[in-house]
């Protein structure tokens, strides 16, 4: 099955500020991305070069096959902020939808308009945070694309919408095999609902993979102080931290960590997605530690 998204070398700048630098990643079609990182880490740069609507200063990017380009009816993009327009009612988006997508599927933005409890008539500029996240989700999906990209789409909303937003979502997914690739400062969310992890701090991909992968491979390390060298080949120290007797390690191995002298736990997203910012020494955490 071709990628979904396949990029080498991906770069981007605007004058001398890097917003993306040298980004290697393949991301299998099928899957729901979860692409997450502080402010300024480069998300929104990532999606747009992946929509077309940027080009990359150096390196290569393909999106399911091809150079990407605005307008293509296989991408779906709903960008930050949800933008629709304020004087057109929900009818017209779907008309201006039709219009513009010759795969447009009327049924299908019909249906998620009356089980939204949307009224056709209302002006989108008079609606909710949460409803225009889902009149702008509706727009996308009924283009029927093959990759869906959304920047922050549930950033505005309350708890339950946010809920009832990512499992409309999934299922659609799900259903219709379409593949996802979402940011978000919200891991906890992301962890209900991605089954593969991009961390990009300071515009570089920290790490990326299958969530289950990365579950399995990262352990919490505690034991008596010593240097992280010694733990041997095949483990890689993502985040360490000593006190005069203790030593504490956030490992990435494939293979089990055998030492009695180490008591091993295992991590959750969020404390992966943590240990790598720390990593990379940056600062901005608080919004990524935001739960629910
Ligand atoms: N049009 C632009 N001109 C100049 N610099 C830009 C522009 N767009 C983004 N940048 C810079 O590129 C870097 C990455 O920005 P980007 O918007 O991709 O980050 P982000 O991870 O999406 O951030 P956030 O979580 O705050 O939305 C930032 O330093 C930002 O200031």
């Amino acid at each position: 099955m071709t990628d979904a998204v396949t990029t080498t070398g991906l770069t981007k700048r605007y004058g001398r500020r890097t917003a993306l630098s040298d980004c290697t990643l393949n991301i299998p079609a099928g899957h729901v991305v979860g692409l997450v990182g502080p402010n300024g880490a480069g998300k929104s740069t990532l999606l747009q070069l992946t929509c077309g609507l940027l080009a990359p200063t150096e390196g290569r990017i393909e999106v399911l096959g091809h150079t990407p380009h605005t307008g293509s009816p296989r991408l779906g993009f709903v960008a930050q902020d949800t933008p629709v327009y304020g004087n057109l009612t929900v009818a017209d988006h779907l008309r201006f939808g039709a219009h513009l997508n010759p795969g447009w599927d009327k049924a299908l933005a019909q249906r998620r308009i009356a089980e939204l409890g949307l009224d056709p008539s209302q002006r989108a500029g008079k609606l909710s945070g949460g409803q225009r996240a889902q009149l702008a989700l509706t727009l996308a999906i009924a283009k029927r694309p093959e990759l869906l990209l959304l920047d922050e789409p549930v950033a505005a909303l309350d708890p339950l919408a946010r809920r009832e937003f990512l499992q409309g979502l999934m299922s659609y997914a799900a259903e219709n095999g379409t593949s996802v690739v979402m940011s978000s400062h919200l891991v906890a969310d992301l962890e209900r609902v991605c089954d593969y992890l991009i961390v990009l701090v300071a515009s570089r991909v920290r790490v990326h993979g299958d969530v289950d992968e990365l579950l399995g491979t990262h352990h919490r390390l505690t034991g008596p102080r010593r240097d992280p060298d010694t733990l041997g080949p095949g483990r890689e120290v993502v985040q360490a931290s000593h006190t005069d007797v203790q030593s504490t390690l956030v490992v990435r191995s494939t293979a089990p960590v055998d030492d009695p002298s180490w008591t091993s736990d295992r991590l959750d997203l969020e404390d992966i997605v943590l240990a790598y910012m720390a990593q990379a020494g940056t600062h901005g955490r608080d919004r990524v530690l935001e739960k629910r």
